[in-house]
């Protein structure tokens, strides 16, 4: 980062500041600005503008808190690395970068000065500029800018969760515990992350588990409209690999809903050592019809006989934490945390409850594997389950955007920007 810059930085939070309480209306001049001088761009955002508002605002929002921070550069090139998915050229980012500096001061009215407007030019040039160059860098190793995978399979269980087998043309370098955006044919420019389940790095297939998501775009289509021969696009492989220390002892893996889908792969990592370590796993569901992958978790049982695999789920009738309170219950009586380690996936409030447990029950903090929790969970600390259920957290993902950054970064970073 240039020296310079860093005396733009409080001029430009002191601005951003100014306008974070106009939020929806500098994000809503923007796009208007950015589309009316540059209608060419418009195909790259998704038809329904809905989500990408708040995206936009959050993701400048978290570059301007960690401008200076020793992450962000790297966040940043695989923001851009990332990015290519979407077609952007170099001359895309300056046409962005004239619309939001063009938003932000028409809402800063009495403030505005030639002194302000070059500082958040600087500080858009310098992202940009980590941006652009993290997808050259990407494409000069002849990386593609999204892989194509035609779907091999697609069972759906219930009425509520897709298994997707789908074979890439090219090879797509992932590791357990890292997810995928995908693009659906029938809604282009609609981008999500999907955790990779099974086993990275010999064989050209990938599995991914969707579950239903109420009033969810992707998901549903997933669900619902995806057969045999369609042709997704996926994006590279991001968020943090949860890969197993080399010397990892005794394991408990612990997986609520479609959180089985990363835990599937750590499993598979772990059984490919010699000696494999001691594996236990609890997976957790709604109920009993809601373990969706228990065919392909009894074949794994039955290959390796010293796994030993729990099930919790609510019965019917229960209330919907029920499954939740069983496993707790359960690992509060378990008293040998000393020489374990511990990967919990699921939703995000689950995971944060699970991990406070395990805590308390005395699992050393390094010994907990998980992704980080999204900022809205953290401010809001712990919250009861009668909390949880009055003022659900707006989060149903395990913060992707938090996934895609270096595992040393304390803090959030931003969502993608566009087309996501
Ligand atoms: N790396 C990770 O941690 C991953 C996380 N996920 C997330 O896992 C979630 C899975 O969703 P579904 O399959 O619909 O699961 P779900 O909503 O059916 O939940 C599964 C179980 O988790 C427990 N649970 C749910 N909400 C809870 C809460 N607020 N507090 C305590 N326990 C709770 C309940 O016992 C429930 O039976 C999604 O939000 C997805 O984003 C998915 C893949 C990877």
């Amino acid at each position: 980062m240039d020296d310079d810059i860093y005396d733009d930085i409080h001029v430009v939070r002191a601005s951003l500041e100014r306008v974070q309480r106009r939020a929806a209306h500098v994000v809503r001049y923007f796009y208007a600005h950015l589309f009316t001088h540059h209608p060419e761009l418009r195909p790259l955002f998704p038809p329904a503008m809905d989500d990408q508002y708040d995206r936009l605002f959050t993701a400048l929002v978290h570059v301007v808190e960690h401008l200076g921070h020793p992450g962000l550069p790297a966040h940043l090139e695989l923001l851009g690395r990332d990015h290519r998915k979407f077609g952007i050229l170099d001359e895309d980012y300056r046409a962005v970068g004239e619309s939001l500096v063009a938003a932000i001061g028409h809402h800063s009215p009495g403030s505005w000065d030639r002194r302000t407007e070059a500082s958040w030019q600087r500080v858009y040039d310098y992202a940009a500029g980590a941006m652009t160059g993290g997808a050259r860098r990407s494409s000069v190793t002849g990386e593609p800018a999204w892989w194509e995978a035609t779907v091999l399979s697609h069972r759906l269980h219930g009425d509520h969760t897709a298994v997707v087998h789908a074979s890439v043309s090219e090879p797509y370098p992932w590791l357990p515990g890292q997810y995928a955006t995908i693009e659906h044919p029938e809604l282009p420019g609609v981008w999500r992350p999907y955790s990779l389940a099974g086993r990275p790095g010999d064989s050209h297939v990938l599995e991914f588990h969707v579950g239903r998501v109420p009033d969810g775009q992707l998901s549903n289509v997933l669900c619902d409209r995806t057969e045999p021969g369609q042709v997704l696009r996926l994006g590279a492989a991001s968020g943090s690999a949860l890969t197993p220390p080399p010397d990892t002892g005794t394991v408990t893996l612990v997986a609520a809903g479609t959180g089985w889908s990363p835990v599937k792969s750590v499993l598979d990592a772990l059984l490919s050592r010699r000696p494999a370590p001691r594996i236990r796993i609890d997976v957790v569901a709604r109920g009993e019809a809601h373990f969706y992958d228990g065919a392909a978790l009894d074949d794994i049982l039955r290959k390796h006989p010293c796994l030993s695999a729990y099930w919790w789920y609510q019965e019917r009738g229960e209330g919907r934490m029920r499954a939740a309170e069983r496993l707790h219950t359960h690992l509060r009586e378990r008293r040998d945390w000393a020489d374990e380690t511990v990967y919990l996936c699921g939703p995000v409030m689950f995971v944060h409850e699970t991990a406070e447990l395990l805590h308390e029950c005395g699992l050393p903090e390094g010994a907990l594997i998980r992704d980080p929790l999204p900022a809205s969970v953290r401010a809001r600390g712990h919250v009861s389950h009668a909390e949880a259920f009055l003022d659900p957290p707006p989060v149903n993902w395990i913060d992707p955007d938090a996934r895609t950054r270096p595992l040393d970064l304390p803090l959030p970073l931003p969502q993608s920007t566009i087309g996501h």
